[in-house]
């Protein structure tokens, strides 16, 4: 089998089975983004379950759509049974870096007001520390005005930060929400993330981070051979 194929059964087996073990009938479910989230959306599609969906992007949206799921929104849905969503490397501490896709404003908007969280994720993004796996940085939203002051002040925080430019199109990435996206490459081990975390987001400009800590309640990591390794702190 290729790579992307093990990977891809690997998220798809994650993704079945939060979606097995968590979600019921009558729940108003949040709907993460990225690659594995496709898989959830299509479990739950699969048992026809009756859910109320919140999209935490517009791949997000697009996929509840193209599923036939009711699509809902925080306004008139502002509480939430559960959402899964994926991620882009966890450590040991379920200190969790998303953002990969630009959604980590939404999707932190979203995962705040679940009563559970659940992160789905092939065995690439299991790590004892952030950035053993991950070198791409900390996704940071930000306003277009403010990116260069953003900048210089995340490099006194001993970040490399770096404007995240598009494909396709000149110029950098254009969040969902307008904004722009500064990746923070860092030297692991990150000191003290939940103290980062909260330094990164007190930068004038900065909308949110892509740290999510103390959030998650239970991971998903698909493997190789099918089987899937859930964690649970
Ligand atoms: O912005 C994107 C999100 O945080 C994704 O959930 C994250 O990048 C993981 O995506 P994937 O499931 O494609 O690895």
């Amino acid at each position: 089998m290729g790579d992307k194929l093990v990977l891809d059964n690997a998220k798809k087996a994650a993704a079945y089975k939060a979606v097995d073990e968590y979600v019921k009938d009558g729940m108003n479910v949040g709907i993460g983004s990225g690659s594995t989230i496709k898989y959830a959306v299509d479990r739950i599609k699969e048992l026809g379950l009756k859910v109320t969906c919140v999209p935490t992007s517009f791949q997000s949206t697009q996929l509840i759509i193209e599923a036939g799921l009711v699509l809902s929104d925080l306004s008139r849905t502002p509480k939430l049974h559960v959402t899964i969503d994926g991620a882009d490397e966890c450590d040991k501490d379920f200190n969790i870096i998303k953002g990969g896709g630009a959604c980590q404003l939404q999707e932190k908007c979203v995962a705040y007001v679940s009563d559970t969280l659940l992160i789905v994720a092939d065995y690439t993004k299991d790590s004892v520390q952030l950035g053993d796996t991950w070198k791409k940085g900390i996704p940071i939203e930000v306003i277009p005005m403010a990116y260069v002051p953003v900048m210089k002040k995340l490099e006194s925080l001993s970040l490399k930060p770096v404007l995240r430019m598009a494909v396709n199109k000149a110029g950098p990435v254009v969040s969902d929400n307008g904004n722009f996206i500064i990746d923070a490459i860092f030297t692991p081990p990150l000191q003290n993330i939940p103290q980062l975390a909260i330094d990164i987001k007190m930068i004038p400009g900065v909308v949110e981070t892509g740290l999510f800590i103390n959030m998650a309640k239970k991971l998903y990591f698909g493997q190789k051979d099918g089987s899937v390794i859930s964690k649970t702190l």
